[in-house]
């Protein structure tokens, strides 16, 4: 060969295998562009209600043992732009949790309430916890902080302490411990046969609920911080079945909150819910609620207000012992001590919430009615 057409073809040669590199390296370049594309961010996971909402969901009557993966996600958005952890409060319980544990932990829908959804969460070392998370509460992550802080502070053996929270821009996650004997709603309403509620424990767990509100109220007072939410279902039953009050402070309604709108609640509604300052009024008017459940054994449906309307058109009627539950009279219990929590029960529900007592004033008539009966239990032969 020709030295020329030599060079040519060595030429053409380096030329081709150039080609070929350039579109090996475009190939490859176009191969990670595309993978970049499809693969999920790696803060991107699926919300909780992404994948509860696919499956059957469960409510507080109808537990099943159904486990799922939990997966507490934040969302892609926030996560990558706003350091958030889980914040662990002064519990030895879970001193070591952190988020990613929760996130990683089977979880079973317990609930889907008014202010959000609850999780039992089990733990391989068999630890469970409840977590709430709390939607529409259109609360800064400062204050919710603050109020979490200052939540830590008031502490008391009926009322069920947060373990840890987790706060971002759209989420906020609330770590309890799991109290597995249920609530007093499944208490009085849950389907249980043989199992006795009498009088006297009835009358132990109004006193004992009282006494913790008032000292939360004592506590929280100026920090204008009431329960907000107050109601059977949040009135948990310890190891010990001694009551405790449950997710005090996390629900307050916010004046922003879209769901304390006009719209949806009816006038009853509006005066037992609001700003902070009537939210104690509120909570008189919950514990009234409490009180009227664990006198007639009936149902609350609409907030209370179907339960007070019949057992005040009842009293109207003076046919007031019709009210109390059967169960309860059948015991022998003193028809005049169930008469006076009746009463209490009666002015807690006023519709007027600046005539409600106050909850010392709850306390105190509780107590005496108690000390009465307590009486009674030492001098019956
Ligand atoms: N820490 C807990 N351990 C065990 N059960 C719990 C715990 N907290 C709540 N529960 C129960 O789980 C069920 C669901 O709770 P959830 O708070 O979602 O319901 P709710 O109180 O009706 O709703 P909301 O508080 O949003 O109005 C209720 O029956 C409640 O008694």
């Amino acid at each position: 060969m020709k030295p020329i057409s030599k060079s040519i073809v060595m030429f053409s040669g380096y030329i081709a295998l150039g080609l070929v590199i350039i579109g090996l390296i475009l190939c490859r370049l176009k191969k990670k562009k595309r993978e970049r594309v499809e693969a999920p961010s790696p803060c991107k996971v699926a919300s909780v209600d992404d994948i509860v909402d696919t499956k059957p969901s469960f409510t507080s009557t109808d537990f099943k043992t159904d486990v799922s993966k939990s997966d507490y996600s934040i969302n892609s958005t926030e996560s990558a732009f706003v350091p958030s952890s889980l914040v662990v409060l002064t519990s030895p319980i879970i001193s070591d949790l952190k988020f990613e544990d929760l996130l990683s932990a089977p979880a079973e829908l317990l609930g889907r309430g008014k202010h959000g959804t609850l999780y039992r969460v089990i733990f391989e070392n068999g630890m469970v916890l409840a977590v709430k998370r709390i939607k529409g509460w259109m609360i800064s992550a400062d204050e919710f902080k603050h109020r979490m802080q200052r939540l830590d502070q008031a502490k008391h053996l009926n009322v069920l302490p947060a373990l840890a929270f987790y706060c971002s821009i759209h989420e906020k996650l609330l770590v309890y411990e799991y109290q597995p004997n249920g609530s007093l709603f499944t208490l009085l309403h849950g389907k249980q046969p043989g199992r006795k509620f009498e009088w006297a424990s009835r009358l132990k767990i109004a006193a004992k609920i009282a006494e913790a509100l008032a000292y939360m109220h004592r506590e929280l007072y100026v920090d204008g911080i009431p329960h907000g939410n107050l109601k059977s279902t949040n009135i948990l039953l310890k190891n010990n079945m001694e009551p405790c009050i449950s997710e005090y402070g996390l629900m307050a309604m916010d004046p922003q909150d879209p769901s304390s709108s006009l719209n949806d609640l009816n006038s009853m509604q509006q005066q037992t819910k609001g700003t902070s300052t009537s939210g104690f009024k509120a909570d008189i008017y919950g514990f009234g609620v409490i009180l009227l459940e664990l006198l007639t054994g009936k149902l609350v449906q609409n907030d209370g207000i179907d339960l007070t309307s019949w057992v005040h058109s009842v009293v109207r009627e003076e046919w007031t012992v019709e009210v109390f539950d059967k169960s309860i009279i059948s015991d022998g219990a003193s028809e005049e001590r169930m008469l006076n929590l009746l009463q209490v029960a009666i002015k807690c529900v006023n519709q007027a919430p600046e005539s409600r007592p106050s909850i010392s004033q709850v306390v105190s008539m509780i107590n005496t009615i108690k000390e009465e009966d307590d009486k009674s239990l030492v001098y019956e032969p």
